[in-house]
C-alpha cells in the first residue's frame, strides 16, 4: 500500500497535497456506518475500534459504581477491616486510584454525548517493518481511563503521551506509523480517516480515508464552535502546550484557529496544572455576548466548566452592558485621558450634600463652611477610597470642627463630637456612599459634563458625552464601553459597602411593603421578574430606566490567575486596564490580528496592554493557514484588505470549492436590496446544510430584518461589528462601501465581515 500525505500543516511539507474540497467530502460519507459496510476493510476496523469503545465505557460505569460503593461504605471499614493482606499503601492505591476513575467518570458524564466521542483517536507506534504484535497501540480521548490493572485504555489528549497524536509528522514521525482520528455519534464509531507517517505501510496496517483534517473542515457549521481535538495541527499544538508562565501571544490572520487554539490552551492549563488555575480562576474575555455564545460549547466539550466566560461588557461583576457607543463616544470613552475626568468625579462633593456643618459640640456651636468641607474632603481622599472613608471623614470633620473652636477640653470635644446627632445626620449625607454609575450617569446634563472636562475633552466631545449618557438613560441600558468606566471609579471609590442587614439585592428583596426603598418603583402582579421573598412571591418591574441601570451591585473585581483575551486587537486603553486590574498577578494568552482592528489609536492601546502585562516574559506563536474561508472566499477578502493595509498578515487557505463568491449590483428601486438579500438567502438555504448570515451595513438592516429566523432558524441577520469571531457555512453582505464608511476601524471592519463564510458568500452593492 502506498503512502498519502499528511493534512496539512505549516510546519509539514506537504500543504499542496491537500484532496480538494469534494474529496474530502467523498471521505466523509464513504466513511459512514451506513456505508462502511460495502467496504470490508472499513467495516472490520471500525468494529475493533468499536470493540475498544465499548471497553472504556464499560470500564468508567464500573469504575463509577465502584467509586460510588466505596464512597458508601466508607473509607474508614476499608481501614479498620485491612489485613495483613493488604498493605496500607496498597489499599491507599487502589482508593486513589477508585477516586481518580470516579472523576473520570464524573468529568465523562460532564463532556455530553453530543460532543462527538470521548475516544476519537489512536497511534499504532513502531515502524514501517515492524508486526502488528510489535506495535504499540496507543488511544487518545477528551479524558484519560485506566483498566484495574492500571494499564492506560485511553490516554488524555493534553497529556506528554498524547503529543506524538499532534505533532507527528512525515517528516519527524516521532515513532508513530499511522495516525487515526475516529469519528463517533455518542458511543458508536461511524467514521475513521488516517494520516500515514511512514513512505509505505507495513502490509498488515490498514489505511482509512483522506485525512482527518479536511473531513473536519468540510463539515457543515453549526451556531456554535466545535472543539477540534482531534485535528489539532503540529503548530497549534506548540501554542496549545506552551509554558504558562508569562504572556503567550498568538497572532494570525482570518480564521486560522486563534480562538479554538486559545479555548484549547485554556483546557491544556487546566490539565496540566489543574491546583493552580482550578483555585486561582481562569477568565476568557470576548468581544461581544454573541461571541461568548458562539464559544460556550468549546471548554465543556473538552471536559472543562471551571471557566470565567464573559464578553466585554459583562466583565464588571454585577453589570451586564450589550448596547454600542457611537464610533466618536466610543473613541471618547476608551481613552486614557477619560480618566482625568473620573478622578474628577470621583473627588468632587456629590450633588446634593450640605455645604455647611453646623452643630452643638461640647457646648460651642461649631460651623465648618465650604471651603473647609471640600479641604478635608481632598485630605480624606488623598489617602482613602471614598467609599471605605466615612469614618476617616468623620475624624478629620472633627480635628477640624476643633481647630476651628480650641476651648476647652480636645479629648472631650473630640467625643462629644463622636457621640453628636447632628454630626451623625450631616456625615450621612455629606459622605454617603457613592456608587460609580450614579456619578456616570450625572454626565447626562450637559452644562455639568462641560464643567467637569474641562481642559480635558473639546466642548463638542463632552456634548457627544452627556448625550450618551441621556442615551443610556433613555434605553435603560450601559454601553460596553461604560464597563470600563465603571470599573475604573470602583478602583477609586471601592465598591458600596454594604451591612449585612442592608444586603438586598434587587432579586432578593425582604419586604415587598418597602420595595421603594430598593429603587423599585412599581409592583404589579403577573409580569417580568420574579422576586423570592420570606413569604410570599412577587412580580417586579423596574418602572424606569434609572432603575434599571442601578440594578444590582458592583463588586470590586475578582483576581484570576490567567487571563485569555480574544479579538485583543478591539480593546481600547480603558478596557486594557480593566482586565489588568483581574489579572495583576497571572499569566496571560492573548490572541488577535491588527488587520482585524476596530479600536482607532492602537498605539495608545498598545502601551496600555504593556503596562497590563507588567514585564512579564512573552512568548509568541504565529498562525498561517486559514481553516475557515474557501480559498475562493478568502481572496476576495484579501483582495479587499491589501490595497488599503498592505501589511495585513495573510494566511493560506487551504481549502478551494471552485465556486467564486457572488458579487452582486442592486438597482436603487424600493425594496429591491430587500428582494436581492432574500433571494441570496434562498439559493444559500439551497446550497449548504448549516448556518447562514446576512451581514448588512446600518441603513439597510430593516429592510433585510425580516430574514432573521428564516430557513428553519439557519438563517441570522448580525450587524458587522458583532460578527468579530463568529463563522457561518454562508454570508450575505449587504452593501460593502456602506460597512466601511459606518464602521470605526473602516475597511478592517469589511474585511472581517468577508472572512466569515466556510463555504459560499454572496455580496450585494447598492447601485
Ligand atoms: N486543526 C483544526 N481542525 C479543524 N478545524 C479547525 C482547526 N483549526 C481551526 N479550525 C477551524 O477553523 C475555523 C476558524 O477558527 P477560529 O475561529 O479559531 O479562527 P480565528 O483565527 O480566531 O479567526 P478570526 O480571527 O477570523 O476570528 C473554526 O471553524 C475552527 O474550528
Amino acid at each position: 500500500m502506498t503512502a498519502r500525505p499528511t493534512a496539512p500543516d505549516s510546519t509539514s511539507e506537504t500543504t499542496s497535497d491537500v484532496p480538494d474540497a469534494a474529496a474530502a467530502a467523498d471521505v466523509a460519507t464513504t466513511n459512514d456506518a451506513a456505508a462502511a459496510a460495502a467496504v470490508p476493510d472499513v467495516a472490520a476496523e471500525l468494529a475493533l475500534e468499536q470493540a475498544h469503545v465499548d471497553r472504556v465505557y464499560a470500564e468508567l460505569e464500573k469504575a463509577s459504581r465502584r467509586a460510588a460503593d466505596v464512597e458508601a461504605d466508607g473509607l474508614a471499614r476499608g481501614r479498620t477491616s485491612r489485613t495483613g493482606d493488604v498493605r496500607d499503601e496498597e489499599m491507599t492505591g487502589l482508593f486513589e486510584r477508585d477516586a481518580l476513575v470516579y472523576a473520570a467518570a464524573r468529568r465523562r458524564s460532564m463532556i455530553d454525548k453530543q460532543y462527538e466521542g470521548l475516544v476519537f483517536g489512536r497511534l499504532d507506534l513502531g515502524t514501517e517493518q515492524s508486526t502488528a504484535a510489535e506495535r504499540e497501540v496507543r488511544y487518545i480521548g477528551r479524558l484519560g481511563v485506566r483498566d484495574d490493572d492500571y494499564e492506560p485504555l485511553v490516554v488524555d489528549w493534553r497529556a506528554p503521551a498524547a503529543s506524538a497524536f499532534y505533532r507527528a509528522t512525515p517528516v519527524d514521525p516521532m515513532g508513530v506509523v499511522r495516525r487515526r482520528v475516529l469519528r463517533c455519534s455518542g458511543a458508536t464509531v461511524v467514521g475513521a480517516e488516517d494520516d500515514l507517517m511512514v513512505p509505505a505501510a507495513p502490509d498488515d496496517l490498514v489505511v482509512l480515508g483522506d485525512g482527518a483534517l479536511m473531513a473536519a473542515l468540510t463539515r457543515t457549521r453549526g451556531r456554535q464552535m466545535r472543539d477540534i481535538v482531534a485535528t489539532i495541527q503540529r503548530h497549534q499544538d506548540e501554542a496549545i502546550r506552551a509554558p504558562s508562565r508569562g504572556v503567550t501571544e498568538i497572532t494570525g490572520g482570518p480564521g486560522t484557529g486563534k480562538t479554538v487554539v486559545a479555548l484549547h490552551r485554556a483546557a491544556y492549563l487546566l490539565y496540566s496544572e489543574r491546583r493552580r488555575f482550578e483555585s486561582g480562576g481562569i477568565l476568557v474575555v470576548g468581544p461581544s455576548a454573541a461571541y461568548t455564545a458562539y464559544i460556550e460549547r468549546v471548554l465543556p466539550s473538552l471536559g472543562e466548566e471551571s471557566v470565567a466566560l464573559r464578553a466585554l461588557g459583562d466583565v464588571v461583576d454585577g453589570m451586564t452592558a450589550t448596547r454600542l457607543d457611537s464610533p466618536e463616544v466610543a473613541a471618547i470613552k476608551g481613552s486614557l485621558r477619560i480618566r482625568r475626568l473620573l478622578a474628577r468625579l470621583a473627588s468632587r462633593t456629590p450633588a446634593g450634600a450640605p455645604t455647611t456643618l453646623r452643630a452643638f459640640i461640647a457646648g460651642h456651636a461649631v460651623r465648618l463652611d465650604e471651603p473647609v468641607l471640600r479641604r478635608v474632603r481632598s485630605d480624606v481622599l488623598r489617602g482613602h477610597q471614598h467609599n471605605l472613608a466615612a469614618d476617616a471623614a468623620r475624624m478629620a470633620l472633627a480635628e477640624a470642627a476643633w481647630r476651628s473652636v480650641r476651648v476647652g477640653e480636645r479629648d472631650a470635644f473630640l467625643e462629644a463630637f463622636e457621640g453628636s446627632r447632628d454630626v451623625d445626620d450631616f456625615v450621612a449625607a455629606w459622605w454617603r456612599p457613592l456608587d460609580p454609575r450614579e456619578l456616570l450617569l450625572g454626565l447626562a446634563d450637559t452644562e455639568y459634563a462641560y464643567e467637569v472636562s474641562r481642559g480635558v475633552l473639546e466642548h463638542e466631545e463632552a456634548a457627544a458625552l452627556a448625550a450618551s449618557y441621556r442615551d443610556a438613560l433613555a434605553h435603560g441600558s450601559w454601553s460596553v464601553a461604560d464597563a470600563a468606566l465603571v470599573d475604573d471609579l470602583v478602583a477609586r471609590l471601592a465598591a458600596v459597602q454594604v451591612v449585612e442587614r442592608e444586603d438586598v439585592g434587587f432579586y432578593d428583596i425582604e419586604e415587598l411593603d418597602n420595595l421603594a426603598a430598593y429603587g423599585v418603583q412599581d409592583v404589579r402582579a403577573g409580569i417580568d421578574r420574579r422576586v423570592t421573598t420570606n413569604s410570599q412571591v412577587g412580580i417586579v418591574t423596574p418602572a424606569d430606566a434609572r432603575a434599571r441601570l442601578m440594578m444590582g451591585r458592583i463588586e470590586r473585581s475578582s483576581w484570576y490567575a490567567h487571563v485569555l483575551v480574544d479579538e485583543a486587537q478591539d480593546l481600547s486603553p480603558m478596557q486594557w486596564r480593566m482586565l489588568a486590574r483581574r489579572g495583576r498577578s497571572a499569566s496571560w494568552t492573548v490572541v488577535g490580528d491588527a488587520a482585524q482592528a476596530s479600536w482607532g489609536d492602537l498605539a495608545e492601546a498598545g502601551r496600555a496592554r504593556d503596562e497590563a502585562f507588567s514585564g512579564q516574559v512573552r512568548q509568541a506563536f504565529h498562525m498561517d493557514t486559514n481553516y475557515r474561508n474557501a480559498r475562493e472566499i478568502f481572496d476576495y477578502a484579501r483582495d479587499v484588505i491589501l490595497p488599503l493595509v498592505p501589511d495585513a498578515d495573510i494566511p493560506d487557505a487551504v481549502r478551494e470549492t471552485d465556486v467564486d463568491p457572488v458579487d452582486r449590483l442592486v438597482d436603487g428601486a424600493d425594496g429591491s436590496m430587500a428582494q436581492a438579500a432574500a433571494d441570496a438567502v434562498e439559493q444559500l438555504l439551497a446550497e449548504v446544510d448549516g448556518s447562514i448570515a446576512v451581514i448588512a451595513a446600518g441603513r439597510w438592516v430593516e429592510q433585510v430584518a425580516a430574514l432573521d429566523g428564516s430557513g428553519g432558524g439557519r438563517v441570522q441577520v448580525i450587524d458587522p461589528l458583532s460578527t468579530k469571531g463568529l463563522e457561518w457555512d454562508a454570508t450575505v453582505v449587504v452593501d460593502p462601501d456602506g460597512i466601511t464608511a459606518e464602521s470605526p476601524g473602516g475597511v478592517r471592519v469589511l474585511y472581517v465581515v468577508l472572512t466569515r463564510a466556510a463555504h459560499r458568500m454572496h455580496v450585494l452593492r447598492p447601485a
